[in-house]
């Protein structure tokens, strides 16, 4: 691949906790404009593997690049590139979600403009007085993604996004990440929901275990479908 296309670069990455391997090695890379998709069940390594393509763990093995730059190297720059939206997050409970929103467009420098543009994008323009603990699941979701938008980052790292939301959202959510690639942003999300992975995303990779039980892109799963696939690639491991 074209290096000056890339977003992201995976290259023999491995995860050890305690002597245990919870991450096998793993490369890949992303090209910008394009959506990876992470699938696999509960424990098999999706949020240990994005947590250390946005620096919050280190990998015991291996490098991550984004956009040619290493964390270690040049920390801030890296972290510049990337919108994350993390899984499981607790917002404050007293705190608007207008005063949450304008928290972390302060961190970023984001004027009130985009502000506005992306509360709009993920629909909580008409929730923006209400606190973050009267927010729905789905609302909080959407808080979620609506920060990881803010700088239109060249990459977005998504941690299951999609949990949550009901099938309008679910729908919607597809239609941003489609326009993200447009607009030429790399996009890497975790997922449950296969069927939102196969509509929205140009590549998939199956985890299991913290291995590597498939990747590739995803028109040629398109026969069988993704989450046939899953099940079979399941039915092997037994
Ligand atoms: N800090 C840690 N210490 C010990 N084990 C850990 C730690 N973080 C993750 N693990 C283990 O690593 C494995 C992968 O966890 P991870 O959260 O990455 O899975 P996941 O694919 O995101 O799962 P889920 O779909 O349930 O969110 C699990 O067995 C988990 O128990």
């Amino acid at each position: 691949m074209d290096v000056s296309n890339l977003i992201l670069d995976v290259k023999k990455v491995e995860k050890t906790i305690k002597n245990k391997t919870i991450l096998h090695e793993l490369s890949f890379q992303l090209a910008k404009g394009r959506t990876l998709a992470l699938c696999g069940g509960n424990g098999a390594g999706k949020s240990t593997l994005i947590r250390m393509i946005v620096g919050l763990t280190r990998s015991t093995q291996g490098n991550i690049t984004i956009d040619g730059l290493t964390r270690k190297k040049n920390e801030k720059n890296y972290l510049s590139k990337i919108g994350y939206m993390p899984d499981d997050f607790q917002f404050q409970q007293t705190v608007t979600a207008k005063e949450t929103i304008n928290f972390y467009a302060a961190l970023k420098k984001v004027k009130q403009s985009r502000i506005k543009e992306v509360l709009e994008q993920v629909g909580l323009t008409e929730h923006i007085n209400k606190q973050m603990g009267a927010f729905s699941k789905g609302m909080r979701q959407r808080m979620l993604l609506a920060q990881a938008l803010l700088t239109n980052p060249p990459l977005l790292v998504l941690d299951e996004p999609t949990n949550g939301l009901d099938p309008f959202w679910v729908n919607t959510f597809g239609d941003m990440i489609l326009e993200a690639n447009q607009r030429g942003q790399g996009v890497i999300f975790s997922t449950h929901d296969l069927h939102v992975a196969e509509r929205i995303a140009d590549e998939v990779i199956f985890l299991y275990n913290g291995k590597v039980m498939s990747k590739g892109l995803v028109q040629d799963y398109k026969e069988i479908g993704l989450y046939e696939t899953f099940q079979q690639l399941l039915q092997q491991t037994n």
